[in-house]
């Protein structure tokens, strides 16, 4: 089927898509036209009971219930998520270190994250053998947090990163874990929750000066429907990105449902390379109790009954994130069926 949610209509910036983003457009062509992404890990985890009040946050589990962080991945697969994003959202050598390992035992449970999503790939396979990635890609995305992320403190909601707010600061704090995950082999790189212009910057850089050749994606936040979170704009974002051969997807997540149409409007005039989309629940995170505070999210009902508009709107791409859960993805996935009928 034609990727009709996928180029034509972008700005295109004059940029070569280059090999990462036709491995996406092929993953999306695979998929029917459109990729179903998981909905928030963190979200399911305290779900099953772990504890997150912690500087690592979801990253923790990668230590204490491994299993756990297993079972959650395989969950979304089951609700119909093409693609799984692992736990390493938060999760650093420098975060590590901070709690008395190694530089090589934190680069051992980073590949470790990469590996416990490719177990819940397999267990998947095996426990279908009607099913098959050459039918329904399912697809392993290695999380790539912002420096916000790892300072705990909410700070990807804002990137404001004071005096750290170089760009040689950001390409040294994350020029490892790129590395060591991209060793790892998973199917994509997750940039995600990208709050400032200088991030993406760094990030670009580092995939070129590591030669990494694994797709990546880019996503950026929103607190307000126009700019990224830090007030820097979206369009400079999102043209820093669609500069770069190496990113296959640019688009949004952590972000209000409310917001995501103008937003994908936004970057749909800078770009031709898949927009993907993974919203939050609507709701606020309150960063010193870490908990999402205020009734004002919006149902899975109400939350799906967006994903039409944002495929007429161009995005190949969509799923959830915070305080989404397997049932978010099942209904996503089911109103996407219907979207693309199948032929
Ligand atoms: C995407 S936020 C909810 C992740 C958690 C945050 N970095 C914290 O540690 O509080
Ligand atoms: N990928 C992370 C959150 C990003 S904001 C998660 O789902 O927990
Ligand atoms: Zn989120």
């Amino acid at each position: 089927m034609v990727v009709k949610s996928a180029g034509g209509g972008g700005g295109g910036g004059g940029a070569e898509e280059g090999a990462a983003g036709a491995a996406v457009r092929r993953w999306v062509e695979a998929g029917g036209g459109r990729l179903v992404l998981d909905g928030g890990l963190a979200t399911e985890l305290e779900a099953h009971g772990a504890d997150l009040n912690d500087p690592l946050w979801s990253a923790k589990c990668i230590l204490s219930s491994p299993h756990l962080i297993r079972k959650v991945h395989l969950d979304y697969i089951e609700a119909g998520a093409n693609i799984i994003i692992t736990a390493s959202y938060q999760a650093t050598i420098q975060g590590f270190e901070a709690k008395g390992f190694s530089k090589e035992q934190g680069e051992n449970l980073l590949t470790k994250s990469v590996e416990i999503a490719h177990e819940a790939r397999e267990m998947f396979l095996k426990e279908h053998p009607d099913q098959s990635t050459a039918l329904r890609p399912i697809l392993v995305a290695a999380s790539i947090g912002s420096y916000g992320a790892y300072l705990a403190d909410g700070s990807e909601y804002s990137g404001d990163y004071g005096e750290a707010g170089t760009l040689e600061f950001l390409k040294d704090f994350h020029r490892r874990r790129l590395q060591v995950l991209a060793e790892a082999r998973p199917d994509l790189i997750a940039f995600e929750t990208i709050p400032n212009k200088l991030e993406a910057q760094a990030y670009v850089e580092l995939l070129d000066e590591c030669n990494i050749n694994i797709p990546s994606w880019f996503s950026f936040n929103s607190k307000d429907g126009v700019n990224v979170v830090s007030g820097d704009s979206l369009i400079e974002c999102a043209n820093i990105a669609n500069a770069c051969a190496k990113v296959g997807a640019v688009g949004i997540n952590c972000t209000p449902p409310r917001f995501i149409h103008s937003l994908i409007l936004s970057i749909r005039k800078v770009t031709d390379k898949p927009i993907l989309i993974y919203p939050n629940s609507g709701e606020r995170y309150d960063a010193e109790k870490k908990e999402w505070v205020e009734s004002t999210g919006v149902s899975d009902g109400d939350f799906v009954s967006y994903v039409g508009e944002w495929c007429k709107d161009g995005a190949a791409l969509i799923g959830g994130c915070c305080r989404t859960t397997p049932n978010t993805i099942r209904a996503i996935s089911r109103s996407l069926n219907q979207y693309y009928p199948a032929a």
